[in-house]
């Protein structure tokens, strides 16, 4: 997780304070060691391509590679396979969920070798459940296990803060809901909606869960700011409409101080402001204390604040406040996805891989992708309320999973590469390719046995419903891609409920770290996504700076309008000439006080001044 100070020493202009004051007073140099944004990782060499290859051939123990999926040949005979399917299935009872691996044709001899590493990253798995500092380069524990199950967590003060952060979102939530925590001033005299602002994981999981979960008309009817795409935020807003008076905002960053996040408060507090509204009374914070947000909503005196914990990562926080909060406020079951949750957990710590279904995963990971990322997963499920299980996915595998070094400090360039949406929707899209084109892929199934709510079902054709249609095209893909040689696994579950819901969390959670011990990386930090967010800072310094260039040569008598490479000399940025010429074509796009004449399509010809100039700026 970004600390604040290092998003916001990149760029003066991402700050929660609203900074009104486009020109800077002075124009700071670049120092030569300032790479721009688009050079931050420069390309390999071909010697340095060979020892990467090397690195990665290092974690893939060599006995292994023989067994391992290039070269094998799929069992293709019914009755072997439908032993295999009975040999390996899993279920889980309680939850009522199933595991079927039979379709991914790992050997026994795989399965033999794999064990003791297996068994080694379920003992690291039970140290950090302890409380170990999993999370080595931010020195930090991980403890996302212990949100529904607060007896494990290392000491009694941690376990009060789980338990009386429950107590407090279900109690909050239960007086929102009942009317007695109302809007100011909303004719319904209740909070009617809710807009949750937040990017990541402070996004993915409460999105997830509200499309799989919540009912068709829940008291409050929840919709998402996840970007600072200006267009997208008046959308949610436009939507709205007069339900603004009556709309729970709950801003939600772990750090605080997201840049996205920050501008989508600011928008959401605009249009309160023209709307007349008091918005600290409608406001929520889900953060780390002390955070800027935390302290922007205390001084401000917000309707609630509710912490994120410095050992919850955002991408594993969907049962802490950040998940529940929102899905208690929909009514959603949140005890029975804490619990989901806690049974899969359990399931989750057996020794015996068989019996284990996180790790079952991990071993046809290892096996689908050679152990070092070199097939996609693609998730497939057959049920449109658990279409963004996938996106959820994403982050949570491939932010994980995707990384340049291994714990050894080897250049490794793991991952997994996810996506997905659902069936059968997909078939008519691009399953043409996974079962004949480039075979780059394995497929997960999430399957749902019941169709409907007892007693809804129909039959459209003698003897067929609706729903059977779908198993069918589930049966039938499963069955064609084996065929053409594309493994797959199968998750099953009963129904769509919180408990169910829960338990994939948790089973994608515990695979994901199981996976990532297998292949030496630390799965808790995301060390490239900051280059990302500097570079974003970097462009926005040298917009400051392109703005001052041109108001000063703007407030000329004459004006003088200004090539491309003149604005970048006295930028003393002549390296960022690309990013110039970019930042000029944005701004006049919208509009923004700068006129570029000449031919966009031929950057060389284009001249740029500003239509006003600030002399007030220029004589600061
Ligand atoms: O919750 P926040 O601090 O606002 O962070 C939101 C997101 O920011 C970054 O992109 C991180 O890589 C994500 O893991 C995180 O979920």
């Amino acid at each position: 997780m970004a600390s604040i100070s290092s998003i916001y020493s990149s760029s003066p202009t991402l700050n929660f304070q609203n900074n009104q004051n486009a020109f800077p007073n002075s124009i700071r140099r670049r120092s030569r060691s300032h790479l721009p944004f688009y050079q931050t990782r420069p390309k390999l060499t071909e010697t340095q391509t060979q020892t990467q290859t090397r690195s990665v051939a290092r974690v893939v123990p060599t006995n292994l590679s023989a067994v391992q999926s290039t070269s094998h040949r799929l069992e293709k005979d019914p009755r072997a396979l439908w032993r295999r399917y009975v040999d390996w299935l899993y279920q889980h009872k309680e939850v009522g969920l199933y595991l079927d691996v039979s379709r991914v044709g790992f050997t026994d001899e795989f399965v033999t070798e794999m064990e003791p590493r297996l068994q080694d990253a379920l003992i690291a798995m039970e140290k950090l459940e302890k409380g170990a500092i999993a999370n080595p380069d931010e020195g930090r524990m991980v403890g996302h296990y212990w949100l529904r199950d607060s007896n494990r967590a290392p000491n009694l003060f941690l376990k009060s803060q789980i338990d009386k952060t429950l107590d407090a979102i279900c109690g909050f939530a239960d007086d929102v809901v009942s009317g007695k925590i109302k809007p100011p001033s909303s004719p319904e005299g209740r909070f009617t909606q809710i807009l949750s602002v937040g990017i990541g994981g402070s996004a993915l999981g409460p999105q997830f869960v509200a499309e799989a979960l919540a009912p068709d008309n829940p008291p409050l009817k929840i919709r998402f700011i996840d970007n600072t795409d200006p267009a997208g935020i008046d959308h949610q807003i436009a939507q709205l409409g007069p339900e603004l008076a009556s709309t729970l905002v709950i801003v939600i960053s772990k750090s605080g101080g997201t840049p996205e996040t920050r501008n989508g408060l600011l928008e959401v507090q605009k249009a309160f402001r023209e709307a007349g509204l008091n918005f600290p009374k409608q406001g929520v914070a889900i953060t780390q204390e002390n955070s800027l947000l935390d302290n922007t909503a205390r001084i401000e005196g917000w309707l609630a604040r509710f912490p994120m914990f410095d050992w919850v990562g955002g991408r594993t926080s969907e049962m802490s406040a950040v998940g529940l909060l929102p899905a208690a406020l929909q009514t959603i079951d949140i005890r029975e996805m804490l619990l989901g949750a806690s049974l899969m957990d359990e399931a989750n710590r057996s020794t015996v891989i068989k019996n284990n279904p996180a790790a079952l995963l991990a071993l046809c990971w290892y096996w689908a992708t050679d152990g070092v990322g070199s097939k996609d997963m693609v998730i497939l499920p057959y049920k449109d309320s658990l279409l963004l299980f996938s996106r959820y996915l994403q982050q949570l595998v491939m932010e994980s999973l995707g990384k340049e070094y291994d714990l050894d400090g080897n250049q490794v360039n793991q991952g997994i590469s996810v996506y997905g949406n659902k069936g059968s929707t997909d078939q008519h899209a691009y399953i043409q390719q996974l079962r004949e084109g480039v075979h780059n892929f394995f497929a997960t199934f999430i399957e749902v046995l019941r169709d409907r709510p007892p007693g809804h079902d129909w039959e459209l054709e003698p003897g067929v419903t609706c729903g059977d249609y779908l198993f069918g095209m589930l049966q039938g893909t499963r069955s064609a891609l084996y065929s053409n040689d594309r493994e797959s696994i199968t998750v099953t579950v009963q129904e769509v409920t919180p408990r169910s819901v829960g338990a994939l969390v948790a089973l994608y959670e515990r695979a994901v770290g199981i996976y990532a011990s297998l292949v030496n990386i630390n799965a808790y930090h995301q060390p490239g996504v900051e280059a990302g967010k500097k570079a974003a800072g970097e462009v926005l310094a040298l917009q400051k700076r392109v703005l001052a260039v041109l108001n000063e040569a703007s407030c000329k008598e004459p004006v003088e309008p200004l090539t491309i490479e003149e604005v970048a000399e006295r930028c003393h940025a002549p390296e960022d000439i690309e990013v110039i010429y970019k930042i000029v074509a944005h701004m006049a796009a919208n509009d923004r006080a700068l006129i570029a004449e000449g031919n966009c399509g031929s950057p060389r010809s284009v001249k740029v001044f500003l239509g006003e100039c600030n002399v007030d700026d220029l004589f600061a």
